[in-house]
């Protein structure tokens, strides 16, 4: 046999344009891309016809927080989830675990809880908090795909967990980072104005999620993106600014880019498919931060993306148990979507055919450009020598989304309801099916520790 699977009959969503193809798979491996294959040369036939082929989503940004609060997501349900939804390689967050990825030791728990566990491939960031300057360069060693921090306030403060940086701890961080060469990410709000502004709004009663959007305005998310590329400009640090919400933030990475800052785009779904004006009806679980905001800068962001000014888009799948999404106080629930599931298809969707954007341009945000800027390179792309992680998406099945279509531990979403215009159908990883829409998850954990690089 010169093949262990062909998909015939697709449009395979290439790179640079979207063309009826053939796929020829071996050995986990896409090692042939045709106008016709002749079925015969393949054990396994996988018929395509009227389905998109596109390349598995390459999620730049995931929390899985186990261990120690694996109530809220585990590597089993969160990786069934990706697969579900078209993601066949995640970038994993250091935070929302106890304890939070940021030495070596800590690196290794995360590495033998996921161990066996995973439905889809991985590779863990190491994390930059006030007391791990040292442990930088062995997590470097170690081969973290990227290190991450916050300059917003974090964490609950529980011996073991993650915490933001000030501005100093940030510039010793990218110093020794310039050096390693590794990737930062970073959450940028400015904590002062945001830790204090919704100090104002809980004290005047005013604590709906429109309120809680109300205190972090756009220009306290710009403040902070702009005083790290300064910093980032200064140490030659490469950074990625992790959730923009909003064109200000876009443009002033894009003028430090033009200043020679090497700084990366990354936004996500929730800020193309939610604004401020539905999130009270939402409640709680469209609570995130930087915040959704409204319908115009929505707009916007729109343009942004059309133009390729976002270079990633990640889900930020932030996941928690529905008490702590329960509070009619906005401002004491989680911040944080149930969303990994969604990427693909309601972006697909919404871009593609509700815009008439170019599927191309989509999967170059979902998938391409988040494996080269996270040095994954044999992943993102439908391309001969490329991982086979490949998704088939039917855009003439129209579904609307309910909590038993969730694969997350806790079934929920603020998406639950929404009507979304095409599905997925199937999910394979390295040339093998991991979901199937009429039969599931298929087979057991296959996922492997990438090693960036590589
Ligand atoms: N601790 C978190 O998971 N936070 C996340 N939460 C959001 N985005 O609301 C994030 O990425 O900042
Ligand atoms: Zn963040
Ligand atoms: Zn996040």
């Amino acid at each position: 046999m010169m093949f262990d699977t062909i998909i015939r009959n697709g449009a395979v969503v290439l790179r640079d344009g979207t063309v009826p193809l053939d796929l020829g798979i071996r050995d986990g491996k896409i090692t042939c891309l045709a106008g016709r294959l002749d079925p015969a040369q393949a054990a396994e036939v996988i018929d395509a016809d009227g389905q998109y082929v596109l390349p598995g989503m390459v999620d730049a940004h995931m929390h899985i927080s186990e261990p120690g609060r694996t109530e809220w997501e585990g590597y089993l349900s969160g990786t069934r989830a990706m697969a579900a939804g078209g993601t066949t390689t995640f970038v994993e967050m250091p935070l929302n675990t106890i304890p939070a990825t940021t030495d070596l030791a800590s690196l290794q728990i995360k590495l033998d809880a996921a161990r066996g566990q995973c439905h889809v491939d991985y590779a863990p960031m190491g994390g930059l908090v006030p007391w791990n300057l040292a442990d930088l360069e062995p997590l470097s060693a170690a081969g973290v795909a990227a290190f991450k921090c916050f300059v917003a306030t974090c964490g609950s403060g529980k011996p073991g967990d993650f915490m933001n940086v000030d501005d100093y701890e940030l510039y010793r961080g990218m110093q020794v980072l310039a050096r390693t060469g590794d990737l930062l990410v970073i959450h940028c709000e400015n904590a002062a104005l945001t830790d204090k502004l919704g100090r104002d709004a809980r004290a005047a009663g005013k604590t709906r999620v429109s309120d809680y959007v109300a205190s972090r305005p756009v220009f306290t998310e710009v403040e902070a993106v702009q005083r790290v590329l300064l910093i980032a400009r200064e140490t030659g640090c490469r950074v990625h600014i992790a959730h923009n919400s909003c064109p200000e933030a876009v443009d002033a990475i894009h003028r430090a880019i033009a200043d020679g800052v090497d700084a990366s785009v990354e936004s996500c779904p929730h800020y193309f498919l939610l604004c401020t004006e539905e999130l009270d009806a939402i409640g709680p679980r469209a609570k995130c931060s930087p915040p959704i905001r409204d319908r115009a800068n929505q707009e916007r962001m729109w343009d942004a993306l059309r133009a390729e000014r976002i270079h990633i888009i990640g889900s930020d799948h932030s996941p928690c148990t529905p008490d702590l999404k329960a509070s009619p106080n906005a401002f004491d629930a989680w911040g944080g979507l149930s969303a990994c599931q969604n990427s693909v298809d309601a972006m697909f969707d919404a871009a593609v055919l509700q815009r008439g954007i170019d599927p191309s341009l989509l999967m170059r945000l979902l998938a391409t450009r988040p494996a080269e800027r996270f040095r994954l390179g044999q992943k993102g792309e439908i391309a001969i020598g490329k991982d086979a992680d490949v998704v088939l998406l039917d855009p003439t099945r129209p579904y609307t989304l309910r909590a038993e279509d969730l694969y997350y531990k806790n079934r929920f979403s603020a998406y639950e309801g929404r009507r979304i215009g095409c599905r997925i159908t199937r999910t394979l990883l390295r040339g093998r099916t991991v979901f199937r829409l009429d039969s599931g998850i298929v087979g057991e954990p296959a996922g492997q520790l990438l090693r960036p690089g590589e």
